[in-house]
């Protein structure tokens, strides 16, 4: 099971540029990316540095590939359609919108910084970027705050018993009402308690509990965004406004030219360039015309000023900064590669621990887990000790 990515954006603001460009991968032979009958779901890679060369081995990956010792790792990118106003309340494809936006583990939200398209998608000019921003939230706000209200209603509807002490405590209501958001009730807790309110819903005011949907929406749904167009001269005056205005600093900002990936991307494919995804430079190895030529500089000043064209960033940002995911490989201490070298490198939550890796592997393993060990220290790593981000682990078990 690979992580799911979730692109989010209006119409027009290049979500599908973004989406291609991210998934028209020129995967090398021997690299099965899976196979999907849904076209709005695609393979993307993030790049890690690979492990392999620190242990003079050459990698042999089973899925995703290496490139110059950057491991690509699959994930799903899932292009979430229906964006528009209303969704929260069923409108357009609302319901279904917020399901496919739940199934994903993090969220990219395409905005055209360009100011070129208005709120609906329409084309125009000077448009604020910032209520496209303020628009996505406010449409998860309200969502959670309609699912919150029904879990308040449950509670207060609730009997509790007729001696003190018999009282379910709110949090464990609203944990199982806000379940599909992957909380659970010490997290609401934590968040009841950092807004300064009391475990008694009763006390809270409408203010409060916007307040309460907000936090954990924010908590729940990270997202980084994807400044789209930067190529263009508005979208720099923009980028430069809404980075420097406090209100937005919850905010992780990606600038991205879809189109400059894209463009590169194809180049690449008919051999014009060479181009590795996430790059900020490139070099023209084929023929070009004298316009192609120029279009490949304007792309070359661009990847050079935002270090890359943003689209990889965005994905990597997304999944190594704000999931705060990491990658694991298995590896084997006593250097014995012979089922191949680096085969798997898999993508686990920050806070997983060497058996939640074995589990990982398989259920077997990780019920007979005894101990890890460390392949590059030889240390012994036991049960609950988190990994680090690029860890290689060789598991020993009781089997
Ligand atoms: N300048 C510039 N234009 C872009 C960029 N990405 C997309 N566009 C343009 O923006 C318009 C919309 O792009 P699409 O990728 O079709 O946008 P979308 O958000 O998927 O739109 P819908 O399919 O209508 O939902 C097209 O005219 C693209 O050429 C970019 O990085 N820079």
């Amino acid at each position: 099971m690979s992580y799911k990515i979730g692109l989010v954006g209006k119409p027009s603001v290049g979500k599908s540029s973004f989406f291609n460009a991210a998934t028209m991968n020129d995967v090398p032979e021997g690299a099965y990316p899976f196979t999907t009958i849904d076209p709005s779901v695609g393979e993307a890679y993030v790049g890690v540095d690979c492990a392999a060369p620190e242990f003079d081995e050459e990698c042999e990956p089973n899925h995703g590939f290496c490139d110059d010792d950057t491991r690509f790792v699959p994930v799903q990118l899932v292009d979430v359609a229906g964006l528009i106003p209303g969704a929260h309340e069923g409108k357009g494809l609302g319901n279904q919108f917020l399901t496919d936006l739940n199934e994903a583990d993090v969220l990219v939200h395409v905005v055209d910084f360009s100011g070129e398209t208005d709120i609906e998608g329409e084309p125009t000019e000077g448009h604020d970027p910032r209520e496209d921003v303020d628009f996505l939230e406010d449409e998860l706000d309200q969502w959670y705050l309609g699912v919150l209200e029904k879990g308040i209603e449950k509670f207060e509807s609730m009997y509790q018993g007729p001696n003190p002490g018999d009282e379910i405590g709110v949090e464990h209501v609203l944990a199982e009402q806000l379940s599909a958001f992957r909380t659970n009730k010490d997290e609401i807790k934590r968040v009841v308690l950092s807004l300064d309110l009391e475990l008694d819903p009763e006390t809270w005011d409408a203010d409060d509990r916007f307040a309460l949907a907000r936090e954990m929406r924010k908590r729940t749904k990270p997202m980084v965004i994807a400044a789209n167009k930067m190529d263009t001269p508005a979208a720099k005056e923009n980028y430069e406004e809404i980075t420097s205005d406090p209100e937005y600093d919850h905010l992780t900002i990606v600038p991205t030219s879809a189109h400059a990936e894209k463009s590169l991307k194809k180049a690449a494919e008919s051999g014009v360039v060479d181009y590795r995804q996430g790059e900020a430079d490139f070099d023209v190895v084929g023929d070009v015309s004298d316009e192609q030529a120029a279009g490949l500089e304007a792309i070359r000043e661009f990847v050079a000023e935002f270090d890359g064209t943003g689209v990889q960033q965005a994905i990597e940002t997304a999944l190594f900064e704000e999931l705060d995911a990491k990658v694991v490989f298995p590896g084997s201490a006593s250097g014995d590669w012979s089922k191949g070298p680096f085969r798997d490198c898999f993508v686990l939550p920050g806070d997983a621990t060497a058996e939640d890796f074995a589990y990982h592997l398989h259920s077997d393993i990780g019920d007979g887990f005894l101990h890890g060990i460390d392949c590059r220290s030889r240390r012994q790593v036991g049960a609950d000790t988190e990994l680090e981000h690029r860890a290689v682990l060789e598991v020993v078990t009781t089997g």
